[in-house]
């Protein structure tokens, strides 16, 4: 799906994929990552989720990466605190109770956009992009991230047919291989049966390479 159809959905308010609780994955598994409340969590293709008030809620100041304004408006409209509007160098969104979104592209959010992430968090992201994109994705989420960071990941498994066609894409244990574990420490955490029988995995993620003394990583 390119960036244009993914703003033809939000303008027309194709958005199944949106939730109204927090997805199990988390509340289920968060904590497995031990992090330290502080612990700033990027979370790419965030969309208008809940899960992103949930983590602030635990005390993590939450950074959000979203393509559609549409989304940004509708997040706001969940609550009743106060908005603040944020500019980070040509990234533009909002602050509202612990929650920050930026409006853009993913593929263009640098490190000097967001600062440093102790954490992240990726539930219909990475399964959202076609495979080529996951490529650009699995790569460019590394570069966003120092050594010792740690993530969620959450993956869907299909069967028969429904592989061909996304999103949300199929993305298999081998291709996960491929995709993280140059970059990344990958354990796998647990696992959902949604109703249609299609199912889910729980991953933790941990940034390779040697900590660097300037990229504290706040855990
Ligand atoms: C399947 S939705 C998942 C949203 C959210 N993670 C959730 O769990 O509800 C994928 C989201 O990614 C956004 N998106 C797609 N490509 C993007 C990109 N290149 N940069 C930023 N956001 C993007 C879409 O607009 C959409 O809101």
């Amino acid at each position: 799906m390119t960036n244009d159809a993914w703003l033809s959905r939000w303008d027309e308010g194709r958005i199944g994929f949106n939730l109204e609780s927090p997805h199990t994955g988390l509340t289920d598994y968060w904590s497995a990552l031990a992090l330290a409340r502080h612990t700033r969590v990027l979370v790419p293709l965030c969309g208008k989720s809940v899960d992103m008030r949930w983590l602030a809620h635990q005390g993590h100041p939450v950074v959000g990466v979203e393509l559609a304004q549409a989304a940004l408006l509708q997040f706001t409209q969940g609550s009743d605190d106060d908005v603040e509007h944020v500019s980070r160098d040509g990234f533009k969104g909002i602050r509202q109770s612990g929650v920050e979104i930026l409006c853009g592209d993913f593929f263009q959010f640098r490190r000097d956009h967001g600062g440093s992430f102790g954490a992240f968090y990726d539930r219909a992201a990475l399964i959202a992009l076609p495979p080529a994109r996951r490529q650009r994705y699995a790569f460019h989420l590394a570069q966003l991230l120092p050594p010792g960071a740690v993530g969620l990941l959450i993956t869907l498994e299909k069967t028969g047919e429904a592989i061909k066609h996304g999103p949300p894409f199929h993305v298999s244990r081998k291709e996960l291989e491929h995709l993280f574990d140059a970059n990344f420490e990958r354990t796998w955490l647990g696992e959902f049966t949604a109703i249609d029988g299609e199912r889910e995995d729980i991953w933790q993620l941990v940034r390779k390479g040697p900590v660097d003394d300037e990229i504290q990583v706040q855990r």
